[in-house]
């Protein structure tokens, strides 16, 4: 069962103190996230660093992910990313190509693995660290229900404007409440609320990466701790005996097994 989730950018392209990627999954109760292990780049073996660069070079534009040939990238991207891309996305990566810095954006394949995070976490209160152009914010704008919100910080608030028409094209500026600031500040003026403790359902940090576990450290505390599958089970279990739509049979085989029939 999937809880709160924390995303966070780890592409080597950006401007980084540290490389590499950790990806944790803890169980229920779960966190799942990525990010830089934070030990300065000559710490590496010299193998290790000259793999990374000969991966870079293999991987042209667009540039991400780790794979090591171009033509698959490709394949995945025409296959299963592009036709599946909501069509304001498509646009808003195109206002972003011309951009010298296009690249920090959040790749149309990343996208579509966080647009599914989102919908497994049943996301409604979010917050984003790095914004740039707003690919990542469109995305999540798009996917979170209509009341959803989303906290967008970002230090450059003209970039925003780049993609900013596109967000309100496509009606879902009312989700966002961009702040143009440090984001450090931001989050500790948030925990200053009690009311924001434990309030959010989904963060992605997509800033800068030296701040990574200063960002972690406060999103521990401002990320929805999830109930225990106990706890989930016995609600559910109450609202399926009170629902007059389904017939039910709770049988006692090994942990407990219900089977609903829709009956209205
Ligand atoms: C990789 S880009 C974000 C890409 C974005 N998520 C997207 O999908 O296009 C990183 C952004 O972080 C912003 N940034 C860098 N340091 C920051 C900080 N300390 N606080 C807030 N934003 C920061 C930069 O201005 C830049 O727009």
């Amino acid at each position: 069962m999937i809880n709160h989730i924390e995303v966070l950018d780890s592409s080597p392209e950006k401007p980084v103190a540290a490389r590499g990627t950790q990806i944790q999954y803890q169980g229920p109760g779960s966190t799942i996230c990525s990010h830089h292990n934070l030990q300065p780049v000559h710490h590496y073996p010299r193998a290790l660093l000259d793999a990374m660069e000969q991966n870079a070079k293999k991987v042209t534009s667009p540039s991400k992910g780790l794979l090591q040939s171009e033509d698959l990238y490709q394949y995945i991207l025409e296959t299963s990313v592009y036709p599946r891309e909501p069509d304001f996305l498509k646009e808003l990566r195109h206002v972003t190509a011309s951009h010298p810095r296009a690249r920090m954006a959040t790749a149309p394949d990343a996208g579509q693995l966080m647009a599914l995070l989102l919908k497994l976490a049943n996301a409604k209160k979010t917050i984003e660290l790095g914004v740039f152009t707003g690919y990542s914010l469109l995305l999540t704008a798009l996917t979170i229900p209509e009341d959803g919100k989303i906290i967008a910080i970002d230090v450059n608030r003209e970039t925003f404007e780049i993609g900013l028409p596109v967000i309100k094209k496509a009606g879902v500026a009312d989700k966002i409440d961009f702040i143009e600031s440090e984001a450090l500040p931001v989050l500790d003026q948030l925990l200053q609320n009690p009311e924001n403790e434990g309030s959010f359902d989904f963060a992605f940090i997509d800033a800068d990466s030296v701040n990574y576990w200063n960002y972690h450290e406060r999103l521990m505390k401002l990320l929805k701790i999830w109930k225990q599958e106990r706890e989930l089970a016995i609600e559910l279990n109450k609202s399926f005996a009170a629902d007059p739509r389904i017939q039910i049979s709770h049988a006692s085989l090994g942990d407990g097994i219900t089977i609903c029939r829709r009956i209205y």
